[in-house]
């Protein structure tokens, strides 16, 4: 299966001179777009994905869906809506349902939204779909959905129990109904289950029964994403049990949908005015949205910024200060390493908890951060559920990213203000943001174009 590359190449991760101004212009959700990539091809009819995003993990659902049987075809132009219209949004992907099949194989890399959204579409298809990926995606949890899924009627031979690789021997429907997952190690396996119900014969009641459950902004944005293709969901919030979602089964409408800045990806941007005083806009912040990067306007505001959303966008702006914090992280785990970068640059020690669940990420994020902020001088410690961060006096060496994106990201915002931080593999930041590097010195060159994605 295709790896992410061994680069073992350093990128001198450039000092900021002064304080940022830049206007960054952030690409696609990954969450969106992937989830947009499954709803579509679900559908009964043929839809649009606008300005989606265009990285690893994205193209990898794109082509495993296609290996299904789905059309999509990727446009870039200024004159892609339906009607032949200019509508100025750039690239647009056209997807065109079609009978989902096998045998095939997919590829996940270590997309977690591929590994776990894809198993239930599998189980739809005519034929087996085996499922294989990056040696870290046979680590990554995979419970919840493989047991729900059986559950559900599902017929899943998968080779090491529990996890990657599997075959799903999709018989061209599934039965669906009730069943109990323990979610506490992904949101991923009740938004990979509840997505492709409205195709189960009987739609789907997921119940999740573990302790805690992790990244909920994430599992609100499957029940908006499903209502606004037709699906009729019932949720906690909607008056029903907490910890029950209910999809009713039904076609759904092939739709128009316009994809939101990634707002996590926005995240070192704004970490950079942050930490140099500066200032950044992120033009098309979205006024509501379910993205848990959303909760960056306040938590960086706690460290020391100020924000104010525009028509121009999201403006964010350092104080020149910049704040330790104690803060639980369940809902937005995926915030942590930028958190936890900005962190180590304090006045004042932080706290991170509620994200025992980073373990199973990409990497061992909780055991990344604390091993490379403290390689570089730094004095983290680990707890149970996060991390006790210290703020020391910073010094260069190389800062290891373990093929994750988010690590990339956190060592570039330790290096605009220690000198000499070099990073490993900076090019796995293509798993959701591959014009990063870019990206960042265009922020910190003296002109600071608005670059459009
Ligand atoms: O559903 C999604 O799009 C995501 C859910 C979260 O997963 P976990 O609940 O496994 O943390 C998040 O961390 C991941 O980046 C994206
Ligand atoms: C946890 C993440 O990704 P994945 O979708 O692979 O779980 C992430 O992007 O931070």
């Amino acid at each position: 299966m295709t790896e992410s590359p061994a680069h073992s190449a350093l990128w001198p991760a450039p000092t900021a001179s002064g304080a940022v101004d830049a206007t960054v212009t952030v690409p696609g959700s990954k969450s969106v777009t992937n989830r947009g990539l499954v709803l579509a091809a679900l559908s009964s009819e043929p839809g649009w994905l606008r300005r989606p995003l265009r990285s690893r993990d994205t193209l990898l659902m794109a082509q495993a869906l296609r290996t299904m049987g789905v059309g999509i075809e990727e446009t870039i132009s200024s004159n892609s809506s339906p009607a032949g219209e200019p509508d100025g949004t750039g690239e647009a992907w056209r997807v065109i349902p079609a009978g989902l099949h096998g045998p095939t194989t997919v590829d996940v890399g270590n997309a977690g939204t591929v590994m776990r959204f894809l198993p239930p579409v599998a189980a739809l298809a005519d034929g087996p779909v085996r499922f294989d990926g990056d040696p870290r995606s046979y680590e990554r949890p995979l419970g919840g959905v493989i047991e729900g899924l059986r559950a559900l009627g599902a017929r899943i031979d998968d080779d090491k129990r529990g996890a990657l690789p599997m075959t799903v021997h999709g018989k061209g429907g599934l039965d669906g109904g009730r069943v109990e997952i323990d979610a506490s190690s992904s949101s991923q396996f009740v938004s990979a289950l509840l997505l492709s119900a409205p195709r189960f014969n009987q739609g789907v009641e997921v119940r999740h029964v573990g302790a805690t459950l992790p990244s909920m902004p994430h599992i609100r944005m499957t029940v908006d994403m499903l209502r606004a293709v037709g699906a009729q969901v019932d949720t906690p919030e909607s008056g029903g049990e907490p910890n029950v979602w209910r999809v009713t089964p039904g076609a759904l409408l092939g739709r128009d949908l316009v994809v939101e800045p990634d707002l996590s990806n926005a995240q070192p941007f704004l970490a950079a005015a942050l930490i140099t005083g500066g200032r950044v806009t992120i033009p098309d912040w979205p006024e509501h949205t379910t993205q848990p990067g959303d909760a960056l306007r306040e938590i960086f505001t706690e460290m020391g910024g100020s924000c104010e959303l525009t028509e121009q966008g999201l403006t964010f702006k350092g104080s020149g200060r910049v704040h330790g914090i104690d803060i639980d992280l369940s809902e937005v785990g995926e915030l942590t390493p930028g958190i936890a970068a900005v962190a180590a640059l304090a006045d004042s020690e932080s706290v991170l908890r509620g994200v025992a669940h980073l373990r199973l990420h990409e990497t061992d994020r909780l055991a990344a951060l604390t091993k490379e902020i403290n390689g570089l001088g730094g004095d983290v410690t680990e707890t149970a559920d996060g991390l006790h961060i210290r703020p020391r006096p910073l010094h260069g060496g190389v800062f290891h990213t373990y093929d994750d994106h988010r690590m990339a990201t956190a060592g570039a915002l330790l290096g605009l203000a220690v000198k000499g931080v070099e990073v490993e593999n900076v090019a796995t930041t293509a798993k959701t943001l591959p014009d990063f590097p870019e990206m960042w010195t265009d922020m910190l060159s003296p002109a600071a174009p608005a670059r459009r994605a």
